[in-house]
């Protein structure tokens, strides 16, 4: 995946410009920047769930999995119901690993609407097990986790990176990868007026 003299941004308003970057197969690249600074807009660009506001991402789309904020999990299927409806969507094969992975397993025939805050938030790493894709978008993994399961998932993610698979994540706690790491705050967009503005005190 590659990033070309990127601009992302929100409603018209550019968040970040003047981004290139590129994450080759086993390499993980970790996203830092305070609040609000961009890096959901800006995975959610690289994904392609937003379009870029100047030049290019450059990935197969079909390489590609999101795990963002809001799981998509479905509240009324089971745990189980959900991992079997993403293994469709992404064409995969069984859950099995992605019920062991984040020890969902007793929750499997639980709706999903009725699991805590961090068992929702396992469900959606699982997911990502399930749509078997070689890059992982991952946007806050570890909120809401307790500790046992942060270092499960380093360890999955380390697993990932020695198996070839490539990592870009956004993150607030050091989870312990060996990743370069892109701090957003030097590419803050400088603020555009309206067009026309100029001129219309001209
Ligand atoms: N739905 C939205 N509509 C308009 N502006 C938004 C929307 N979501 C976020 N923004 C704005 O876009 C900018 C970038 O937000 P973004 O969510 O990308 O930051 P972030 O670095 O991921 O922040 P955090 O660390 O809090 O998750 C912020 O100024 C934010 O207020």
């Amino acid at each position: 995946m590659r990033a070309v003299d990127l601009a992302v941004g929100r409603g018209g308003t550019p968040v970040l410009e003047g981004l290139s970057f590129e994450v080759a197969a086993g390499e993980a690249l970790i996203l830092r920047g305070p609040n609000g600074a961009g890096k959901t807009t800006l995975l959610r660009t690289l994904v392609g769930l937003m379009p870029p506001m100047e030049g290019r991402v450059e990935a197969d789309p079909d390489t590609l999995a999101y795990s963002g904020h809001a799981d998509g999990i479905k509240p009324t299927l089971t745990v189980a119901e959900n991992l079997s409806f993403w293994a469709q969507v992404f064409d995969a094969g069984g859950i099995e690993a992605a019920l062991d992975a984040f020890d969902l397993r007793a929750l499997a025939d639980r709706p999903a609407g009725r699991l805590s805050a961090g068992q929702k938030r396992r469900l959606g790493l699982s997911r990502m097990l399930v749509a078997d894709r070689a890059v992982w978008v991952m946007d806050e993994p570890t909120v809401s986790l307790d500790a046992a399961t942060v270092e499960a998932l380093a360890g999955l993610l380390r697993a990932r990176l020695a198996a070839g698979g490539a990592l870009i994540v956004a993150t607030h706690i050091d989870i312990g990868l060996d990743a370069r790491v892109l701090d957003v705050g030097p590419f803050r967009a400088a603020p555009r007026g309206p067009v026309g503005f100029d001129e219309a005190f001209a």
